[in-house]
């Protein structure tokens, strides 16, 4: 096994901290270092190399398996900057350390039994989370997530035990009993997967970030409105009709979710030929949407909605006349604290996974998919044999999840998506 290092601090701080992991790590430590501070003690120690001084830097040994990765490791905090890490780091490799690949310190930890897939996931989420939801989704799934993995693989294991007593008895030697609750078990765990996939939707979109999309006719008022949501000047605002041709997006966070919030062409028939195309994107950009701000100035009709798809109606320019229904100006911030309020409050409803476990990934959403299938399955077959032969693939399924049977291209997946220093 390589010894692997990189850092696992940001730029532009003034420490960077460096982590090596593998069983070369205390040998190459101690070149650089002179000595080794008692394990998990920092310690102040001058770098260097070959008579070139590198740096004064704090020192912590993690042996193993009490680690991160479950191997030896050190984490090097040096002075921040590019050539303090450069000159480390080149001294490094001629010691016999490698840079890390992206994800490699977590795989190494999942490999040695530190985290599941599912907790490996959750921590590049937490990591990735830029809004507060985000953040408390991730945390908790960190934990959560397995918690409930854990307690369905041991279900599964319960149900799979009386199938075996069911197979390996004659039918006449065991009451009706112990069938019906063995059907009832699998219902049981199949309903659970079945509420965790209906929570997916939210937990999926907030992992992502949720799309609105402002619809309305030409001058309306909706790029004044995506302008004073958004803070800052981002669309183009005049008083000629169809100035709005491609699709112009903020990210905003509501509320703590993230939100991508879409100006879009005025809807209208038209000959321009470009104008014809943006309100094309337009419709395609409104059917895919999370959201719908449809907004109409004083006296106009409101857009038409696509099916299914959430809305708010909202009549614009409200310092020219008082709107009937909710209405806001955007020009003089009337009524805007109420449509945030609003916004933000559809933004927690569609991310809302009421308390389901947060399947937040189509990998995840994948595997818990095929759990419930082959549960179903195994209730719709008579035979004990064919039976059992579904609940094993459930239990693959699960095995899966969380990465015990890991097929090694999905763990390339999962890992290869990580940052550097993860
Ligand atoms: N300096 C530093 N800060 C960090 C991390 C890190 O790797 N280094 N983390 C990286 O994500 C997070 C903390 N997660 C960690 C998880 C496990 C272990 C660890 O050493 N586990 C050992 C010992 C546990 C113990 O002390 O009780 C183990 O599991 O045996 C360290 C950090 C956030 N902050
Ligand atoms: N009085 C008043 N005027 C507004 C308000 N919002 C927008 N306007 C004016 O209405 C006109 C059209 O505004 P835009 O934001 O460009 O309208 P739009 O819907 O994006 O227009 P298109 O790009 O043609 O689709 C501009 O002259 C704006 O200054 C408002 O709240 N009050
Ligand atoms: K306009």
């Amino acid at each position: 096994m390589s010894t692997i290092f990189a850092p696992i601090t940001g730029r532009g701080g003034a420490v960077t901290v460096l982590r090596l992991s593998g069983p070369g790590t205390f040998g190459i430590v101690q070149a650089l270092a002179g000595s080794l501070p008692a394990p998990r003690r920092a310690s102040l120690r001058p770098l260097g190399h070959e008579g070139r001084r590198l740096d004064e830097a704090l020192l912590v040994t993690f042996p193993a398996p009490h680690s991160f990765t479950g191997e030896d490791v050190a984490e090097i905090s040096l002075h921040g900057g590019r050539a303090v890490l450069a000159a480390v780091s080149e001294v490094l490799a001629t010691l016999g350390a490698r840079p890390a690949e992206p994800g490699e310190f977590s795989r190494r930890a999942h490999q040695n039994g530190k985290m599941d897939l599912l907790q490996a996931e959750a921590m590049a989420d937490l990591i990735a989370a830029e809004t507060e939801a985000q953040r408390a989704m991730a945390l908790e799934s960190m934990t959560g997530l397995s918690a409930a993995c854990l307690i369905w693989r041991e279900e599964l294991r319960q149900i799979m035990a009386r199938q075996e007593a069911l197979i390996d008895f004659p039918d006449e030697d065991l009451p009706p009993e112990v069938e019906a609750a063995l059907l009832a078990g699998i219902i049981a765990l199949r309903d659970e997967m079945r509420a965790a996939l209906s929570a997916a939707p939210a937990a999926e979109r907030l992992r992502e970030g949720l799309e609105f999309v402002i619809l309305g006719a030409p001058n309306a008022g909706k790029s004044t409105l995506l302008n004073a949501l958004a803070g800052e000047e981002i669309a183009i605002v005049s008083d000629i009709p169809g100035t709005t041709r491609d699709a112009v997006g903020v990210r905003v966070d509501l509320g703590g979710v993230p939100v991508h919030i879409t100006d879009t062409a005025g809807l209208r028939e038209t000959e321009d030929v470009i104008e014809a195309e943006g309100v094309k994107r337009a419709k395609a950009r409104a059917a895919r949407a999370d959201f719908l701000l449809l907004v109409a100035a004083p006296g106009e009709a409101f857009p038409e909605a696509p099916k299914g798809i959430p809305c708010l109606r909202l009549r614009t320019k409200a310092d020219l006349t008082p709107a009937e229904g909710f209405g806001v100006s955007a020009r003089t911030g009337l009524g805007m604290a109420e449509l945030r309020a609003k916004l933000a409050e559809a933004a927690a409803e569609l991310t809302d996974t009421k308390g389901a476990a947060a399947l937040a990934r189509p990998r995840q959403i994948a595997c818990v998919r095929d759990t419930e299938a082959a549960l179903d399955a195994a209730l719709h077959v008579e035979d004990p044999e064919l039976r059992g032969e579904e609940l094993r693939s459930a239990s693959q399924a699960l095995a899966r999840l969380v990465g015990i049977i890991g097929v090694e291209e999905i763990l390339d997946a999962v890992f290869s998506g990580f940052c550097i220093g993860k």
